[in-house]
This record gives C-alpha cells, structure tokens and sequence, in this order.
C-alpha cells in the first residue's frame, strides 16, 4: 500500500495507531487551531482533523495522510488544552462533578479524497478536591492534553463513568480508525504477524 502518513505530534496517536498493528511515517501538521465564530464543537474538530491531514498532504500528494484532533467539550464550550497552569486549574474545576464530552475526530486523506468520522464519548468525574486539582497540575500532566487531563495517566482517578470509546479519549478511536483504513482499501489485520 502507500506509505500512511499521521499527521500528528501527539505520541499518544502514535502508540494507539502502533497498537493495532499499523505501520506509517510521523510528520506533525502546524495549523491555526482557532474556532469559527459559530461552529460547533463537533464541526470545529471534525475541520482539524481534515486540515491537518490536508496540510500534510499537500507536500505528500502520492500518500495516504491520517489527521485527527480531541476536544473536551462541556455544555456545548470547546476545552482544548490548558495554556498555563491557572487555565488548567478552572478547566479541572469546571469538569469536577460534571458530565463532559470528548470529540475525537479522524480524517483520512488520498487521491485527492478525504473520508472522515467524529467519536462522541460522556465522560463523567467525582467531585475533585482542591488540593488534588493543585497536586495533579504540580505533576505536569495536565498541559500538553485537551481540557487538562490524560484518562491514561494520574487523571483515571476522576472518572466514575464513561458511555463510548476510551481510545477515543486518549487520542484515536481505534474501531473507528480502522474501519477508515479499511474503507480506503487497506484493512489493519492485513499487516498482522504473530505476536
Ligand atoms: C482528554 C484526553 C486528551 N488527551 C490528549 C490527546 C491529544 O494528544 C491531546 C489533544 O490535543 P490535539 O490538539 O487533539 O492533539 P495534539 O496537539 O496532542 O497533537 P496533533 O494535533 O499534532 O495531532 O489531548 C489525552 O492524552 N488523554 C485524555 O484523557
């Protein structure tokens, strides 16, 4: 097949995609992440995933190029992620208690095509303490991740429920991806070996 392409600098993508046995080249796409004046959380994400891939794409044009983007989103407002440790901390706040969403979207782009889906995952938190939202911004973990947490990570201690793709949260909704790759002719199990 054509070499695949992620267009992302996310390490979390690269793992998940790695997981189900793909091979592909890294190549992080630089984009203006601002949202339109009324586009919805779903749109918003739905057009980063495919102007990643685009943008990588265009210096690519005989590969297949995959973009993908994770919001947090909560009463209908886009969290993406913390710039500075206060953004963290009232970002954490808000999310103590409540029921968000996270939109994971992936596009696939080649021959000039661009296939693409959305996930849509509830996800719910505890009541968090104060003390805790301050312990877990002094381990970092918060900053580099869309509405300052990793479900991965320390953050898997706020979550009481979740209706949909843990992978999704994490960066790439695996059933999803695959069945994108598959579309465009290359299905993932092709490529396994024995492990
Ligand atoms: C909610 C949540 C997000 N995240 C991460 C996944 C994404 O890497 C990040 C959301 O930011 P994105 O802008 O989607 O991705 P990115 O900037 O890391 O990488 P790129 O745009 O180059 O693809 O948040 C987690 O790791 N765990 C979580 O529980």
């Amino acid at each position: 097949m054509e070499q695949l392409i992620l267009a992302s600098a996310s390490p979390r993508r690269t793992e998940l995609l790695t997981s189900i046995g793909v091979s592909f080249d890294v190549q992080p796409a630089d984009i203006d992440e601002t949202p339109g004046p009324d586009e919805t959380a779903y749109d918003y994400v739905e057009r980063l995933a495919r102007e990643k891939a685009e943008a990588v794409a265009l210096s690519n044009p005989h590969q297949l190029v995959m973009g993908s983007d994770t919001s947090v989103v909560l009463e209908g407002e886009i969290l993406g992620k913390p710039a500075t440790q206060a953004e963290a901390r009232s970002m954490l706040t808000r999310l103590s208690g409540n029921t968000h969403q996270v939109m994971t979207a992936v596009a696939l782009v080649g021959k000039g095509q661009c296939q693409s889906v959305v996930s849509v995952t509830n996800v719910t938190f505890r009541q968090l303490e104060a003390g805790e939202i301050d312990a877990y911004i002094a381990t970092g973990e918060p900053m580099d991740k869309a509405g300052g947490y990793g479900i991965q990570g320390l953050g898997g201690i706020f979550v009481t429920d979740l209706q949909g793709s843990y992978s999704a949260v994490v960066g790439l909704p695996l059933q999803e991806t695959a069945a994108l790759l598959a579309q465009a002719g290359h299905p993932v199990w092709r490529n396994w070996s024995r492990r």
